[in-house]
């Protein structure tokens, strides 16, 4: 088979971009999402970071890059987490030299002809998150529970760590490698949403420039999130953990007048 031409190698003012598409049992929507994504940014390299799904969502994807020199990926063992599959997807883009990584869902939430955007507004900033909760930004067709969870949880969020970030929990962003280099991925011990209140979090303490743009975040039509109680539960005591230890920090530099570590 003739694998299709590549196109542009690098996104303009933003240089060579590769979005990591975690999955697990995505067999349905992998074709569309790739698609999609080639088509909106054919300059974008597309890396699926999948778990051994059972539903052979790894073997579609080994279709679909051996028709396309742009689309690549990475085989894990077996399910361990959103998390862990996006740190394997972002120390595999620093090993073959990408400039910025994105991060995608597989079910279509996260609209690839937004993407354009986000990259034009790494001119200013260094790590990107779409937002579904400032102003310009939606949900659309999402059950009530969801919506409860994540304006409570943004809410907490904020308050617990002292962000200002309004989508903190979202996972459709756009990191330049500087960040990623910088905020110790190695100790990175979270997971699901936990994960991405985690990464934004250490960015802004490293005092990177974080900027949230409005996204209109979708509910999946086809296969199941993996979304559970457990998620919830890590998010909430971590956060809660993080945040008595942002205040301690804080007394102690006050007490003994010496700037942050
Ligand atoms: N490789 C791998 N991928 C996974 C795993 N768990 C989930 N994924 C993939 O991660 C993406 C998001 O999973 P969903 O199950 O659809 O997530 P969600 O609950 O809708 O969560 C989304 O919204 C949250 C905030 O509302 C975000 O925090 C989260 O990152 C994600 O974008 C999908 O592509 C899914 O296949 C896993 O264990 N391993």
């Amino acid at each position: 088979m003739t694998k299709a031409a590549s196109g542009a190698e690098t996104y303009p003012n933003v240089g060579r971009v590769l979005v990591v598409i975690p999955t697990y049992n995505e067999a349905e929507n992998i074709r569309v999402i790739t698609d999609r994504l080639r088509k909106a940014v054919p300059a974008a390299y597309v890396l699926v970071a999948d778990d051994n799904s059972p539903d052979g969502t790894g073997a579609i994807a080994d279709e679909l890059a051996a028709a396309d020199d742009h689309i690549k990926v990475l085989h894990r063992e077996g399910k361990q987490g959103l998390g862990a599959a996006y740190l394997a997807g972002f120390a595999w883009a620093r090993e073959h030299d990408y400039d910025v990584v994105v991060e995608m869902d597989a079910d279509g939430s996260h609209a690839p002809e937004e993407l354009p955007k986000l990259l034009d507004a790494l001119a200013n900033a260094d790590l990107v998150l779409g937002s579904r909760w400032v102003p310009g930004g939606k949900v659309v067709n999402w059950p009530a529970h969801r919506f409860a969870i994540s304006r409570i949880g943004n809410f907490y969020v904020r308050t617990a760590i002292g962000v200002p970030v309004k989508d903190i929990t979202g996972g459709y962003r756009a990191f330049r490698m500087a960040v990623l280099d910088k905020i110790e991925l190695d100790s990175v011990a979270s997971q699901g949403y936990c994960f991405q209140i985690d990464l934004a979090w250490r960015a802004l303490k490293q005092g990177f420039r974080v900027v949230e743009l409005p996204i209109t975040f979708a509910e999946r039509e086809r296969g199941a999130s993996k979304m559970s109680s457990n998620i919830v539960r890590e998010a909430l005591w971590r956060t809660t953990i993080w945040g008595v230890q942002a205040r301690a920090a804080a007394v102690r530099r006050k007490l003994t007048g010496r700037p942050a570590d």
